[in-house]
């Protein structure tokens, strides 16, 4: 097992990585004996509520079961978890355990963080995805009808337990969603950890131990260290180094609100993103050609889209694109590439450069 810490004073945390981990109460003991309530759903629970039932010893009203799917990720959920808490009567010395994929963990951690103005939660991420990226650093909330995500809070886990062996009952569709977020974290900060990506990706796709063990510790020590050095996004008024981890994002989040949450996986559309945002930088003569070529490509191996759903018009991605919460006196500001590993926050790009890559990829 290896174990991270994400740097926040009081509010630090250990995540947890290897396989087996659903069976080792030791690495609870942190958290203290205090009354639970978990929350999953109905995909994971199949796999994994038995073991996790057993591990933190909890009964049948203790657990809440929702729907699987991003649909769920929404205040209509919240209120009907506000209400089992209350109806439960978790006090505020209690704590909650997030047991699923983003879904859950954004859900949950939301909740958390607004039942009687904040308890404790724990992450115990079963995706790729959340076990990258959305399990560490504390961005929980739920998605409105009008924008990705608009609904939200900050509120940091007080640990997260990630078993890298419930990633084999994982759908491969779900799979490559969690690659995307890994093939961002090269593309954003890290030339040597994208040309392993280049060599190892078969391993990964193929869920090879060592390989997924590498992805999810490299991955996790790359968000953890961004996040301690800006946890609230709020550093140089939001063009600091935890915008950096919305590469591709602006474009993602216009292709899951266009499709309703309902027919693209958050992974897809940042795949998509991901590329959109590679071919501006290129555009733009800050990336160089061949690198932009090897960021499509590398997204093209693993089977992940790399164009936007057929009908997104180019005047669709400009208006959902100006909701964008990174949007700052009017103005976009985008995840850029000044070279591969080299992120940067920009609002200073020509806009006909967008244009051209908005009709490249635009219907
Ligand atoms: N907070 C953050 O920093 C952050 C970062 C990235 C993404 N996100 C959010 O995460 C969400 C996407 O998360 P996701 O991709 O994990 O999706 P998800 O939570 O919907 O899980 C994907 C599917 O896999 C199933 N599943 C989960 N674990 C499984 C397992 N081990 N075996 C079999 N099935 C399993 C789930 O039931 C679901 O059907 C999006 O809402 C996105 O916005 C948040
Ligand atoms: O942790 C972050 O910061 C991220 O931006 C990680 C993203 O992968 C994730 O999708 C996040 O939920 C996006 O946040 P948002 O602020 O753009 O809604
Ligand atoms: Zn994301």
């Amino acid at each position: 097992m290896d174990t991270l810490d994400v740097d926040l004073g009081q509010r630090s945390y250990p995540i947890h990585i290897g396989t087996g981990l659903l069976s080792r109460p030791e690495l609870l003991t942190s958290i203290g004996r205090r009354p639970m309530r978990l929350v999953t759903d109905a995909h994971v629970a199949e796999h994994y509520l038995t073991p996790v039932r057993e591990l933190l010893s909890l009964d049948d009203e203790q657990i809440l079961v929702l729907p699987a799917g991003e649909t769920t990720k929404s205040m209509a959920t919240v209120d009907q978890v506000m209400d089992w808490l209350l109806a439960s009567r978790l006090p505020r010395d209690g704590m909650l355990v997030a047991l699923g994929g983003g879904v859950i963990g954004d859900l949950v951690g939301f909740c958390a963080a607004i039942y009687q103005r904040g308890v404790d939660f724990v992450q115990i991420p079963t995706t790729l995805l959340a076990q990258v990226d959305s399990s560490v650093g504390g961005k929980t909330g739920v998605n409105h009808a009008r924008g990705k995500n608009m609904i939200g809070a900050f509120h940091q886990p007080r640990l997260v337990l990630a078993d890298t062996g419930t990633l084999a009952t994982l759908p491969q569709r779900e799979k490559l969603a969690g690659i995307a977020e890994v093939i961002k974290y090269g593309m954003l900060g890290d030339a040597a950890f994208f040309a392993w990506l280049e060599r190892n990706m078969s391993a990964l796709l193929a869920l090879d131990d060592e390989a997924v063990r590498y992805a999810v510790y490299r991955s996790c020590e790359m968000k953890a260290e961004i996040v301690a050095l800006d946890e609230r996004e709020s550093v140089d008024g939001g063009a600091g180094p935890r915008a950096l981890l919305n590469l591709g994002h602006t474009f993602a989040h216009a292709v899951e609100t266009y499709t309703h949450y309902t027919e693209w996986l958050h992974g897809e559309a940042v795949a998509v993103g991901l590329c959109m945002a590679a071919d501006l930088s290129a555009r733009l003569g800050w990336l160089a050609g061949r690198d932009a070529d090897r960021c499509i490509a590398l997204v093209a191996s693993t089977g992940l889209p790399t164009r936007p759903p057929q009908g997104m018009r180019v005047d669709d991605f400009r208006t959902l694109m100006s909701l964008d919460k990174k949007v700052a006196s009017g103005k976009l500001r985008l995840i850029l590439l000044r070279s591969l590993g080299d992120a940067v926050v920009s609002a200073d790009f020509d806009s006909q450069a967008l244009d051209a890559t908005l009709r490249h990829f635009g219907a």
